[in-house]
């Protein structure tokens, strides 16, 4: 049987599909963008059909480019955005609303409502995340009660619930397959995480009935083979993770302890826990990291939801770059002594404050502020949004602070950015040679599952170092700018 494996990550910004060989070398790579939706202030959303046209031609495209057919590849593993919410009808397979993303604060009110019931730490004690509308339960309840006569359908068992993946696995299988993984599972506010299974609770809390949940498999699963009109032959789908916990496999963070951090649209830390459920003193969220064997592996998870958004917006929103790479040129040429502090919460703010109501502001402009200075904040507020998350790592996890950091996405291309990382952590940052992290993690659940690649000794044994960036600021500096960070976390925070 042959070892090549290709990885869907169907991202935020973008479809990726990427063809790996058996030393886990890119042989093939496809990749589609697709429009962001903003219909009003803090809503976010998808269309279905492009997440699915953008990953069929990427499939197609990174198969022709590596010179092999469908019937060279052993397996398939699919990694996706998280928590983002499609309903579709089960017999024509149309979803009946937009994806609503992850970013989207439509619910905020439902969850605050929730809160002040007081039921956040039973919801918590269950699946280990916060009441906020980032997660999936109270989006799947806006689309039923939103759409008209979502409910009765949803009653006669006529639609489904997926996050991405279980959308891409139902039209990859031609409708045979109504399934996730438990990262996903572990993201939607209605799994118990330390049962496995959907919670009746929950599920009453949320007002999400049964009938639309898939069934939740092991990460390294067997999850049907792809229609064969398809891509030419059917090729077996044999790995399932969010896209977070995908790059922890694929930076081989197999041992409780290890932590990655990763640079897309927003960022994500996730310090691996092993099989303890450590419950965050500091609003972290516990989740699973991948599941194999039927035995759950944990994480601490520190969500930002602005990271390389905040660059497009330099792009896309004020036009002050054509393309994202400028950004760290810019900040280069800015001028160091302006205090310039860009808080980016364009959607809210993420972990440890979890403010969905909080909007973006930038502190400290003088006339002598330049697209420089505005730039060189927003690549720093990523720095300084890490620094929070990392504090509150070390808070809860035993060990304390990490020595080290892996990194990841596509904003570590940025040299700028990760120097600044290092400085303001006080922390060495690594930057792998295989930047496709995520696509790897997928890729290596499917050809483990598959029984084509290595186990998690051999495969951590290939991870291979790119770049070091070694920290360098004097302590003094960096706490004087952390606390004015800080402060100005502090004056965009909304009163609740
Ligand atoms: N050289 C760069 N400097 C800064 N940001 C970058 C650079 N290259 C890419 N990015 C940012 O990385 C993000 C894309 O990363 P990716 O991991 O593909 O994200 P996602 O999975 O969320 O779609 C974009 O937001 C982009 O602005
Ligand atoms: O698509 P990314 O890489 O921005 O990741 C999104 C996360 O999975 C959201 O939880």
């Amino acid at each position: 049987m042959s070892s090549y494996i290709l990885a869907i990550d169907q991202g935020t910004t973008s479809s990726r599909a990427v063809v790996f060989d058996a030393s886990c070398g890119v042989i093939g790579l496809g990749q589609q963008e697709f429009a962001q939706s903003f219909p009003k202030s803090g809503w976010v959303e998808h269309d279905p059909e492009d997440l699915w046209r953008t990953v069929v031609e990427a499939c197609r495209y990174a198969i022709a480019t590596s010179g092999l057919s469908a019937s060279d590849i052993a397996a398939i593993g699919i990694t996706n955005q998280r928590e983002t919410t499609i309903v579709w009808d089960r017999q024509s397979g149309v979803p009946i609303h937009a994806a609503i993303v992850w970013q989207d604060r439509r619910t905020a009110e439902r969850c605050r409502a929730l809160n002040d019931d007081g039921l956040e730490p039973m919801v918590s004690e269950k699946t280990g995340l916060l009441l906020d509308p980032y997660f999936s339960a109270t989006k799947i309840a806006w689309i039923l009660d939103n759409v008209e006569g979502a409910r009765a359908r949803a009653k006669e068992g006529r639609l489904a619930f997926g996050t991405v993946d279980t959308f891409l696995l139902w039209r990859l299988t031609g409708g045979r397959v109504h399934a996730t993984d438990a990262t996903n599972a572990s993201r939607t506010l209605l799994y118990d995480i330390r049962k496995g299974s959907w919670d009746d609770d929950l599920l009453r809390l949320f007002d999400v009935p049964r009938s639309l949940l898939p069934e939740v498999r092991d990460s390294a699963a067997d999850f049907g083979e792809t229609d064969p009109d398809l891509f030419g032959a059917p090729i077996a789908i044999r790995g399932v993770a969010g896209d977070q916990q995908a790059a922890t496999v694929g930076q081989a963070c197999f041992e409780p302890g290890m932590i990655k951090s990763t640079y897309g649209t927003g960022c994500f830390a996730m310090v691996n826990t092993g099989d303890r459920f450590v419950a965050s003193q500091n609003r972290l969220l516990t989740t699973i990291a991948y599941q194999i064997d039927g035995r759950p592996t944990y994480a601490l998870e520190g969500s930002i939801f602005i990271a390389g958004a905040v660059v497009q917006w330099l792009r896309d929103g004020l036009g002050i770059i054509d393309r994202s790479e400028q950004s760290g040129t810019l900040a280069a040429a800015a001028d160091q002594d302006q205090g310039v502090f860009f808080v980016p919460a364009f959607t809210g703010l993420g972990a440890p404050w979890w403010d969905p109501d909080a909007r973006g502001a930038i502190f400290g402009i003088t006339r002598g502020t330049t697209a420089r200075e505005i730039a060189r904040a927003a690549l720093e507020s990523v720095c300084y949004q890490t620094v929070d998350l990392i504090d509150a790592i070390a808070k809860d996890w035993p060990s304390g602070a990490p020595r080290s950091l892996r990194v990841d996405g596509g904003m570590v291309a940025s040299d700028w950015t990760m120097q600044r990382l290092a400085d303001l952590l006080d922390v060495t940052v690594e930057r792998p040679v295989v930047m496709e992290t995520t696509a790897l993690g997928a890729a290596w659940l499917a050809g483990y599952r598959a029984g084509v690649w290595p186990g998690q000794r051999e495969f951590s044994e290939r991870w291979r170092l790119d770049t070091r960036f070694e920290p360098s600021m004097e302590m003094t500096e960096r706490l004087d700018r952390v606390n004015r960070w800080r402060e100005a976390v502090g004056r965009t925070l909304t009163a609740r």
